[in-house]
């Protein structure tokens, strides 16, 4: 017999299922992400944090799991929400299914619900605060008092809570499939990057042009970090409200005025704007997927992106010494900015992909020729 499931929304809205991970509850806000493929780089991004995501692909768990594709040390989001599990996982790399890796990681999951009717639900209202309950009795008015009771992101700062506690080295570069290893390549920048949440894929492909990294918690002071002289520092990826992270924001104005090479991405990018200036905002449902369209505003060209953020930075409140690159073509909301008097710039979808296109791998190329051009 499975054991069954439910999903209770804070707007009273309920979904009965099945469990496929762990038995107990979970809170959260729920977001969708429409990505066809990439279910465990999703669960392993740090940035979806106190994020229940559903998948709107209908059939999750295909391919299986394994130690590779893991995007950080932990699965980061607080739920999952599938259509359907397939009985059987089948890939040459797969070494568990879904509902294993799941239940190893204590995870809280629903299968078995019309993820299509949930999905209209958020995009209509917007973001929902969540409660997956998985277990032998289920209590639904308790299920959505828990939903109701989650504070929401306004306000909550958790790339601290996400972060290392100590710096760290890291020098691995992409994983190659023909070798079925990992490219150790040739080092030539010294390269900072603070942990916000940071995604493997975006040090994978710093490594690859040829950045030494050193990962630092997201708390380490500015001065610390330019004292070990490096050639540019990165901001990276994370959870939560970027306004919250005031020691962050605080930190990139010292690199700024410092005018070392700078390159941030999604909270990295929502940081580079609050630090210049410009106002955050919380958006309706946010973008995640890996199908979305962006301009680059440079040559005219169009990229299809990996995207994953539920803030951004509102564009009419940037100063005059930013120059917009990118705008999403869903939306028209920003995507990207450089800053016409400092070697900095920022991306707020995701050029590392992992899951997604890598149409728009060209921004690393680019921080590494600010690198090169600074020395
Ligand atoms: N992927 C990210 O870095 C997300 C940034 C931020 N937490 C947001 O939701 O907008």
């Amino acid at each position: 017999m499975p054991i069954s499931a439910l999903l209770a929304l804070e707007d009273g809205s309920v979904f009965h299922g099945q469990a496929v991970g762990a038995t107990g509850d979970t809170v959260g806000e729920v977001v969708f992400n429409t990505a066809m493929t990439g279910y465990q780089e999703i669960l392993t991004d740090p940035s979806y944090a106190r994020q229940i995501v559903t998948l709107t692909y209908p059939h999750i768990g295909n391919t299986g799991c394994n130690a590779e594709d893991e995007e950080s040390a932990a699965v980061h989001t607080a739920g999952l929400i599938v259509r359907d599990v397939p009985r059987r996982a089948s890939n040459w790399r797969s070494t568990e299914s879904l509902p294993d890796y799941l239940k190893r990681h204590g995870i809280v999951a629903i299968a078995g619900i019309d993820t299509r009717r949930l999905t209209r639900i958020l995009r209509d209202k917007g973001a929902l605060n969540g409660c997956i309950v998985a277990g032998e009795s289920i209590d639904v008015d308790a299920a959505l008092a828990k939903a109701r009771a989650f504070p929401g992101l306004n306000g909550m700062d958790l790339a601290k809570v996400v972060s290392v506690e100590q710096p760290y080295s890291w020098n691995e570069g992409s994983y190659d499939l023909d070798r079925t290893a990992f490219n150790q390549p040739a080092k030539r920048f010294k390269v900072v990057a603070y942990d916000y949440g940071v995604k493997r894929n975006i040090l994978r492909l710093l490594a690859e042009r040829g950045c030494e990294i050193t990962v630092v918690p997201a708390q380490t002071p500015a001065a610390e970090v330019l004292a070990m002289k490096p050639d540019g520092v990165f901001l990276s990826n994370g959870p939560g409200d970027p306004a919250a992270c005031d020691y962050a924001i605080a930190a990139t104005r010292e690199f700024l005025a410092a005018k070392i090479p700078l390159f941030g991405i999604c909270l990295g990018h929502q940081i580079m704007g609050a630090a210049v200036g410009a106002k955050t905002l919380k958006m309706k449902f946010g973008h995640h997927g890996a199908n979305h369209p962006v301009k680059d505003l440079d040559d005219g060209r169009v990229l299809i992106t990996s995207q994953n953020h539920g803030f951004a930075v509102d564009a009419a409140t940037l100063p005059s010494n930013v120059r917009i690159t990118h705008t999403s073509l869903f939306d028209g909301s920003l995507q990207g900015f450089a800053l016409t008097d400092r070697p900095a710039f920022c991306f707020q979808g995701h050029p590392e992909a992992s899951p997604g296109p890598q149409d728009i791998g060209y921004l690393f190329d680019r921080f590494a020729k600010l690198m090169q051009e600074a020395r």
